[in-house]
């Protein structure tokens, strides 16, 4: 799908220049054929202005004929088969369609238009956003259009309408009037669809009997009969917002079903994720004076000369960025090498795993095996962390596209990981490369911690997800807040408890069943 990553639609835009290109070719064959015609069109006036006596006329042998040979060859070369015949377009389509398998091309569908719906509806939800503020392109407080863009009349309708139909009834009428402020006082231009009055209110007036304004929904319903008497669908509804009304006056109101939070996202996890991404919630004074930065070697001799750039952010569980990790061309070179590879991001485990609201982005694996320039990142990883990548996972290459988030979750498995990764154990340590600096938001969040981690280009950052006996830390529950300017690029890599008894034994008293409340939260 497109909506979920940013590469793929860098893709949509090459392909719709390709396109472009083709139909200009088309438009130039078009012209010239039409420029014939007018001619044509023209000089058979002219004869038809000059024909004088028929008698005459046709008198003339040559008259006869020329006007004959005019009725049978002239018109449908110059007329008819280029208005008519339209292997000209066909053959243009064939090439076009030809070209676009090559590429494997398909077109992002109604699908992507919802995914991305669903996006701005996240950006919206997460952040906050007031609709006319975002129809303007204004993200925070200040009165600035940091988007550089703003929403015309057709997208805000187009947006409401998704919204309406996946009974996203408040923000869909919130939409949908702002196409309504919109569409008086400025061209639509060429962009589709154009949306009229009547459309809007066809939209709006079910919006809110959906949200149980019964009185409002039968008036914007009675404004569609005023432009179009006719229109079928309202007075099917007239009849039934009336009826309606009347069981109301009668008897006490209906109830209405607004949408309810998603066992989600009601959460306490999910409602601390929120105000964390927002900046709402942040760590004390209290809790931050014991962090420290630090030049560290790890006792590799090579880094005493040029040492890892520790900012530790968290003591327990302990969380970390280390800076200037990777070059540049090292993280082109990643980059360069995942896209073209990339896939819809799955949650869960191996056969059960499934696409999901709750992770939108897509992701590729980069294997050391297969990629040999990988071994000096490899090592580097090792002497960051002091940890082995024998058990370590393939790299995880991901990329974040409109509002794509990955809501709280856990990196370790359930069941300790044998079930998945058999004697490689659990998911010890998490090490997470930003690729990329974001213009706004997508920060890695961990709620119960009041930790909210902006990328950084070329950092890496680093938390134990395990308590020292191996047991699963419950404090480690962290997710990715949505991206609301520029795209994420990160690559994930997970170190496993097995290959780590020497260089992290772990502790001689169990920390089994520790903050287990946090647990399901
Ligand atoms: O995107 C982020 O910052 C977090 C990603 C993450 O938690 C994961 O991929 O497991
Ligand atoms: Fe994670």
């Amino acid at each position: 799908d497109y909506y979920s990553a940013i590469s793929e639609l860098e893709r949509l835009l090459d392909v719709e220049a390709f396109i472009v290109e083709k139909f200009d070719q088309y438009l130039e064959q078009a012209q010239k054929d039409q420029e014939n015609i007018k001619k044509f069109l023209k000089q058979v006036e002219d004869l038809q202005i000059d024909r004088g006596d028929l008698e005459d006329y046709f008198g003339n042998p040559l008259n006869a004929f020329k006007t004959i040979r005019r009725l049978v060859h002239d018109w449908k070369f110059n007329v008819f088969d280029p208005v008519f015949d339209t292997s000209n377009f066909e053959a243009y389509k064939t090439s076009l369609g030809d070209s676009l398998d090559k590429i494997k091309f398909k077109g992002p569908n109604q699908e992507d238009l919802h995914g991305a719906t669903r996006g701005l509806l996240r950006l919206q939800n997460i952040y906050n956003l007031p609709t006319n503020r975002l129809a303007n392109g204004v993200l925070l407080p200040e009165e600035k259009n940091q988007l550089g863009t703003s929403l015309s009349a057709s997208d805000c309708f187009e947006l409401g309408k998704n919204l309406c139909e996946i009974k996203e009834y408040s923000y869909g009428s919130e939409w949908l009037l702002e196409a309504r402020k919109r569409m008086h006082g400025q061209p639509l231009g060429f962009i589709s669809p154009n949306v009229s009055d009547v459309q809007i209110l066809e939209h709006l007036s079910p919006a809110f009997n959906g949200l149980g304004n019964l009185k409002l929904a039968h008036k914007l319903n009675n404004e569609i009969l005023d432009k179009e008497s006719g229109h079928e669908e309202a007075l099917k509804n007239k009849i039934v917002y009336e009826g309606q009304l009347a069981k109301e006056r009668s008897l006490s109101p209906r109830k209405v079903n607004l949408p309810q939070l998603t066992e989600r996202e009601k959460k306490e996890s999910f409602q601390l994720y929120k105000r964390v991404c927002q900046g709402e919630l942040r760590q004390s004074p209290r809790e931050q004076r014991n962090l420290k930065c630090s030049l560290s070697h790890q006792g590799v001799p090579y880094y005493r000369l040029s040492p890892f750039k520790v900012e530790q952010l968290n003591l327990d569980p302990y969380v970390a960025y280390v800076h200037e990790v990777l070059r540049d061309s090292e993280m082109e070179l990643i980059m360069e090498k995942g896209k073209g590879h990339m896939e819809r991001s799955k949650v869960g485990q191996s056969v059960n795993s499934t696409t999901s609201e709750i992770r939108t982005s897509q992701n590729t694996w980069l294997w050391y095996d297969a990629n040999p320039w990988l071994s000096q990142i490899k090592q580097r990883l090792e002497d960051v962390t002091g940890l082995s990548t024998e058990t370590a996972e393939p790299l995880q290459l991901v990329n974040y596209g409109i509002g794509g988030q990955y809501e709280p979750h856990y990196d370790f498995m359930e069941d300790d990981g044998h079930a998945v990764f058999g004697w490689k154990g659990n998911r010890l340590l998490t090490a997470l490369f930003y690729l990329n600096d974001v213009s706004l938001g997508g920060a890695t969040a961990f709620p119960y911690l009041r930790l909210a981690v902006p990328p950084v280009k070329g950092s890496l950052l680093i938390w134990y997800n395990l308590h020292r006996s191996m047991h699963k830390d419950f404090r480690t529950k962290h997710a990715g807040c949505p991206v609301l300017k520029g795209s994420k690029w990160i690559c994930n890599e997970w170190f496993h408890v097995g290959a780590q008894e020497f260089r992290r034994p772990c502790g001689l008293k169990s920390d089994e069943g520790k903050f287990l409340d946090l647990e399901h939260k």
